[in-house]
């Protein structure tokens, strides 16, 4: 009801695509039934970093250990952690916001080391999710270590 009002509401700028998808279940006494599920999904986000968002938010992530990679327009950065479990709970929080997302990092994992890569294919390069993205590990990281 409120999803419904805010779609019918919300600005045009913010785009949405509507794709449902069908779940199909025959139960233990052979009963058929039918679940019909909706996402949304807003193209809004879907744009290159501006060069005011870079010189602001990009610039503040890069004094907390992130850097450019060479040659592409992406931002590394490597997370050493106290063991495999802090890495695996990062790693499992992050997961969680990327699948709703639909928005997944590169990353390498051993032990307690989490290197990162984030970048857009779509846009060949950096945009807000990747800010957003980089954003929240910085808070999980963080919020692991204490
Ligand atoms: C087809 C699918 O929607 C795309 O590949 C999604 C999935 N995960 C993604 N992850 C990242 N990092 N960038 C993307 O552009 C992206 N797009």
């Amino acid at each position: 009801m409120f999803l419904n009002l805010f779609i019918k509401f919300s600005p045009p700028c913010a785009l949405k695509i509507c794709i449902k998808n069908n779940f199909h279940f025959i139960d233990h006494n052979f009963r058929y039934s039918a679940i019909t599920s909706t996402r949304y999904y807003s193209t809004k986000t879907k744009m290159a970093l501006t060069p005011e968002q870079r010189s602001t938010t990009l610039a503040a992530l890069l004094t907390h250990g992130w850097i450019m990679v060479e040659n592409r327009d992406a931002i590394y950065k490597e997370y050493l952690f106290k063991d495999f479990n802090q890495s695996f709970g990062f790693m499992s929080r992050v997961g969680l916001l990327a699948e709703k997302m639909n928005h997944h990092p590169e990353w390498f994992n051993v032990y307690n080391k989490v290197q990162v890569t984030l970048s857009s294919h779509d846009v060949n390069g950096l945009s807000e999710r990747d800010i957003k993205m980089a954003t929240f590990m910085e808070s999980a990281a963080k919020s692991l270590m204490q």
